[in-house]
């Protein structure tokens, strides 16, 4: 059979669940970061708080500490000491209040605290200035929060500053993440060279390593010279090798030039599927050559980014053990939008704050070479001749950019 050819499409959903099967199962390699360091990584465990928080009784407020009953009964106290954060406290005389400060511990003996400002300091005895309140009244109380045991973090979240403060608040230096999947990209196209005559530069490099990077990976890039199949071959052996994802853009069509898909046959690796039926991005081929998962992407930079980001993307995604799903983003049309039987198009969405919410328009586009648009838009929608967009209706467009 002639690799080239398109024999038959398979369909958007098919294609991505043929994509995410190749995740499943497979090594999930496990490395430690700074937590300081760990957002934007995938928790590689279920991290259970140690110590509870408070880690005991504490006050809420700068003021004194009390045993309520005895300011009752004496309206006013002599006040014996002071507890700062940090302290561990002997127990309060009986009789008596304690200067105490935001965080520190509660003495023994003391159930209530009143702020500083709220009470009147006549030599050194205190009392209310204002009304009592109530038996423990501004007392944070251990595990208030969450005990030990508790999960702060499940396996599979990606890691952000919420989940950096929790746990570097529990004392924790580093914790286990995902290894960065190492991806080569391969940029092919005679035209892309610099020396080549109406050279292009090469700009899918650059963006693929960059959308790539935002998801998690860690990318090299590289250019097969396109003039020799052997060298052209041996830039994809190398690029191969050390790499957990290959990500190929250019030379995957019919033109004569385009040998990609006969090297990446003569290495060993079988076509998991030639072709989907989407717009754009009809022609990428995905390929699996031992463990390896091969991404062929169109050339067209429009194209390719649609492809990286429709099923590259989610394969990193589910190859790093992300369980929190992107992101939703819903928006109200505002614009009607139909595609032809049997195609998934997707088209560019830019996002905007409508007076009902949040609403969405339609981004003027050239088609699978388009850049600009991207940088004019937010969001990607998909649309089917079952699904087609209509004015008014609620859509969830998924998100260009962050970490997604
Ligand atoms: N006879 C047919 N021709 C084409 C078909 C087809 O089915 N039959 N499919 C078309 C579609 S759809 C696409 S998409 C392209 C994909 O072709 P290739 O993957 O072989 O891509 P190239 O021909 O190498 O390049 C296409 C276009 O993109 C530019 N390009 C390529 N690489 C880069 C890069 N790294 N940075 C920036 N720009 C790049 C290249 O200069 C071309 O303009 O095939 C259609 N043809
Ligand atoms: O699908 Mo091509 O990717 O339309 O230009």
């Amino acid at each position: 059979m002639n690799i080239k050819a398109f024999a038959r499409l398979v369909d958007y959903p098919t294609a991505l669940r043929l994509v995410l099967a190749r995740a499943a199962g497979g090594p999930r390699p496990v490395t430690r970061v700074p937590v300081a360091q760990a957002t934007g990584r995938v928790a590689a465990a279920d991290i259970l708080a140690t110590t509870c928080r408070p880690p005991a009784d504490i006050s809420a407020m700068d003021g004194y500490a009390f045993a309520h009953a005895a300011m009752v009964a004496h309206a006013s106290l002599p006040v014996a000491g002071r507890t700062v954060a940090g302290d561990r406290p002997e127990a309060l005389a009986p009789g008596h209040a304690r200067a105490i400060l935001t965080g520190a511990r509660i003495p023994a003996g003391a159930d209530c605290v009143m702020a500083a400002e709220r009470m009147a300091v006549a030599g050194d005895t205190v009392a209310p200035a204002t009304p009592l309140p109530a038996r423990g009244a501004n007392i944070r109380r251990r595990g208030e929060e969450f005990t030990a045991g508790t999960r702060l973090v499940a396996r599979g979240q990606v890691l952000d500053w919420r989940h950096v403060a929790l746990l570097a608040a529990q004392g924790l230096r580093d914790v286990p993440v995902a290894r960065r999947p190492r991806v080569s990209v391969v940029s092919n196209g005679a035209e892309l060279a610099a020396d080549a005559a109406g050279a292009c530069p090469d700009s899918n490099a650059p963006m693929l390593a960059s959308l790539l990077g935002a998801s998690g990976a860690r990318a090299s890039t590289h250019l097969a010279p396109t003039d020799n199949m052997a060298g052209q071959a041996a830039c994809l052996r190398a690029a191969t090798r050390g790499a957990d994802i290959v990500v190929t853009t250019g030379g995957i069509s019919v033109g004569n030039t385009d040998h990609m898909l006969a090297i990446l046959r003569d290495m060993g690796a079988d076509v998991v599927f030639r072709g989907v039926a989407i717009r754009p991005g009809r022609p990428l081929t995905v390929l699996a050559l031992g463990g390896r998962t091969i991404f062929c992407l169109p050339g067209n930079p429009g194209a390719a980014a649609i492809c990286a980001l429709m099923f590259v993307r989610p394969y990193l995604r589910a190859i790093m053990g992300v369980e929190t799903p992107p992101f939703p983003t819903a928006a109200t049309a505002g614009f009607t939008a139909d595609a032809p039987a049997g195609v998934t198009q997707f088209i560019p969405v830019s996002l905007h704050r409508g007076p009902d919410g949040a609403c969405c328009r339609r981004v003027p586009t050239v088609g699978a070479s388009d850049i600009i648009a991207f940088s004019r838009a937010d969001a990607l929608l998909a649309v089917t001749q079952e699904n087609p967009v209509r004015m008014g209706q609620v859509v969830f467009p998924e998100r260009l950019f962050g970490t997604n």
